[in-house]
C-alpha cells in the first residue's frame, strides 16, 4: 500500500480500466482494488464503450476515473476521449500509451485528459495521478454547490411577457456602464433586477455595494456614503472609508433613492458628474469607478415636480429606466412562482415536500398582492410550515386588509374556499354579501385596542406615563400605538 492520502481518497472510487493488454489491466485492478477502488475492466474500443453506458446527457457516466490505453485494437483511445469531453458530468480520463508521442500527449491534453502516462509506468504513479483526479472532482462538485447556493433566490422566475421583456431589457443594459433606475412596487424585485445587472456586467468580479438609503439616519448618509476622516465628527473616531470606495470598479446599489434629502443628492449629483468624492471633513478629493444602479418605490417624477428630489440628478440616474411590474400584472407567473417557494420553504425548515392544489392555487391568483413577491414567498412560506398534510387545499394566511380582484372563473372556488378572509371587492357585493358583513380581525384588533387606550387615557386625564404604567407598556411603545392608531395626543375622547 502506498502513503495514506492516496489510500483514503481512492477508497471506494469507480474506476473503468482500458487497455488490451491483459497483464496491465489485471496488475492495475490488483493495485487499485488495494487501495479501495472498485474497477472495472475493458479489451477493447468497443467494450469500452459499452461500459461507458449511453452516453446521453441525461444519464450521469458510471466512473470517476477513466484510465484509457491509447491503442486499442479495435480503435483509438483518443476517439474515446472525444466522446467523453462532449460529455456533461464526464469523468476525468487519464491516457496510458506504450509507444506515445508528444503529438499525442498533446492532443489529449487539448481533449481534456487530466493526465498522460507513458508505458512502462510504476503503480504510485497511477496512485497519485488517480488521487488528484477525485480530489479534482471533489473541489468541482463543491465548487458547484457553492455557486448553487449564491445563485439560490438570485434567479428572476416568471414567463410572462412582462418578465421575459424585463430580462431581455436586463440582458442589453447589463453589458454597458450605463446607470439604472428601477422603479416599481415594493417587493416586486428591484433588489433582484439591480444583482442580476451587476452579475451580467463587465464589473461582476467586483463588488457590488447595496445601501439602503431609508434605514440610514440622515446625519449618517453623507458620511455612509462618502466616507469620513477622524475628527470629522462626534463618534468619528478614525478614518472611514465610504460605501463609493468600496464599490470601486463595482457597482453600488443604492435602495429607496427618494428618500435622500436635499443636501445628499447635491453631493451625490457632484460624483456623478465628476466621478470624485470628498469624505466628510477632509480636503482630499478621490476618484472612483462606480456604477450607480437606484431603485424607488416613490414616483421620482412627481417628487421633482414638487421640489423633493433635484431634477438634474434624476436624469443623471435615469439613464435607462427599468419598470419592476407588480405581481397583480403578472398573475400567470404564480404556478411558477408558487411551486419554487414552496420547494424552497420545504427544503429550508426540513419539510417533506409540499404542493398546492388547484383550488389554493385559484385562491392565490385571485388575490391582490398588495405586497408583490414579498408577500407572496411569506404567504407560501407560513403555509408550509403551519400545513398539516402534504396538500396546500386553502390558503388561510392571505392579509386581511386589502380586497382581492376576483376574476370570474375564480369567484365561485373564492367564495366556498375563502369565506371568511377577505373583505367585498368594489362592484361585487352579491357573490360576498356574508364576507361584505365580516370585519376582518386584524380591523377588529385595532378598533378594540384604540377604543381600550382611549378609554384608559380618559381615566388618567390624558395623562401617557400613567396610562403605559396601567397598561403595563413602555410610554415611547404606547406612543407609537397612539400615533399608529390615529390617537392624538390630549385630546382624550370617551367613546
Ligand atoms: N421574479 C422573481 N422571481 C423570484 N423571486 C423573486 C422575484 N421577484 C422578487 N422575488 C423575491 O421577492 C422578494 C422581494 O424582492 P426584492 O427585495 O428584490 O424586492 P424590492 O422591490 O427590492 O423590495 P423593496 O422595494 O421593499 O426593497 C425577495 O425574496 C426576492 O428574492
Amino acid at each position: 500500500m502506498s502513503d495514506t492520502s492516496v489510500v483514503n481518497s481512492l477508497s471506494g472510487s469507480r474506476i473503468l480500466v482500458v487497455d488490451d493488454h491483459r497483464n496491465i489491466r489485471l496488475s492495475l485492478k490488483m493495485t487499485l482494488e488495494g487501495e479501495g477502488a472498485i474497477v472495472t475492466e475493458a479489451e477493447t474500443y468497443a467494450q469500452a464503450l459499452i461500459k461507458l453506458g449511453s452516453l446521453s446527457e441525461a444519464q450521469a457516466i458510471p466512473f470517476d476515473v477513466v484510465l484509457l490505453d491509447i491503442r486499442l485494437p479495435d480503435g483509438n483511445g483518443l476517439d474515446v476521449l472525444k466522446l467523453l469531453s462532449h460529455h456533461k458530468h464526464a469523468s476525468q480520463v487519464i491516457m496510458i500509451s506504450g509507444e506515445g508521442t508528444v503529438k499525442e500527449a498533446f492532443a489529449a491534453t487539448k481533449l481534456g485528459a487530466f493526465d498522460y502516462i507513458e508505458k512502462p509506468f510504476v503503480p504510485e504513479r497511477i496512485l497519485v495521478s488517480i488521487g488528484r483526479c477525485l480530489d479534482f472532482n471533489n473541489i468541482q462538485v463543491t465548487n458547484k454547490q457553492l455557486s448553487q447556493q449564491v445563485m439560490k433566490g438570485q434567479e428572476i422566475l416568471g414567463q410572462t411577457p412582462a418578465v421575459e421583456e424585463l430580462k431581455s431589457l436586463i440582458s442589453r443594459v447589463a453589458p454597458t456602464n450605463g446607470r439604472v433606475l428601477i422603479l416599481g412596487e415594493s417587493g416586486t424585485g428591484k433588489e433582484l433586477i439591480a444583482k442580476s445587472v451587476h452579475r451580467q456586467s463587465q464589473r461582476a468580479k467586483k463588488p457590488m455595494v447595496k445601501v439602503n438609503c431609508a434605514a440610514i439616519p440622515h446625519s449618517l448618509v453623507e458620511s455612509e456614503l462618502f466616507g469620513h476622516e477622524k475628527g470629522a465628527f462626534t463618534g468619528a473616531t478614525k478614518n472611514r472609508k465610504g460605501l463609493f470606495e468600496q464599490a470601486d470598479g463595482g457597482t453600488l446599489f443604492l435602495d429607496e433613492i427618494g428618500e435622500l434629502d436635499l443636501n445628499v443628492q447635491a453631493k451625490l449629483l457632484r460624483t456623478l458628474q465628476s466621478g470624485e468624492i470628498i469624505p466628510v471633513g477632509s480636503e482630499t478629493v478621490t476618484t472612483v469607478d462606480v456604477r450607480l444602479i437606484a431603485a424607488t418605490h416613490r414616483d421620482l417624477e412627481g417628487m421633482v415636480a414638487n421640489g423633493e428630489f433635484r431634477e438634474d440628478l434624476f436624469y443623471r440616474l435615469n439613464v435607462v429606466t427599468i419598470v419592476s411590474p407588480p405581481l397583480r400584472e403578472r398573475k400567470d407567473d404564480l404556478d411558477i412562482l408558487v411551486n419554487h417557494f414552496v420547494e424552497d420553504a420545504c427544503q429550508e425548515h426540513a419539510i417533506p415536500q409540499r404542493s398546492v392544489t388547484p383550488t389554493a392555487m385559484a385562491e392565490l391568483k385571485a388575490y391582490h398582492w398588495p405586497g408583490n413577491i414579498r408577500e407572496l414567498r411569506n404567504v407560501i412560506e407560513r403555509e408550509v410550515i403551519l400545513s398539516d398534510s402534504a396538500e396546500i387545499d386553502s390558503v388561510s394566511s392571505l392579509s386581511t386588509k386589502v380586497s382581492p380582484v376576483a376574476t370570474t372563473s375564480t369567484q365561485s372556488q373564492q367564495t366556498k374556499s375563502n369565506s371568511l378572509s377577505k373583505t367585498t371587492p368594489p362592484g361585487d357585493a352579491a357573490s360576498f354579501s356574508f364576507e361584505s358583513e365580516v370585519v376582518p380581525w386584524q380591523e377588529l384588533h385595532q378598533a378594540i385596542g384604540k377604543s381600550y387606550i382611549k378609554y384608559v387615557l380618559n381615566k388618567t386625564q390624558g395623562n401617557v406615563s400613567e396610562a403605559a404604567r396601567v397598561l403595563c407598556l413602555e410610554r415611547a411603545y404606547l406612543h407609537r400605538l397612539m400615533k399608529k392608531l390615529g390617537i392624538q395626543r390630549g385630546v382624550v375622547v370617551t367613546d
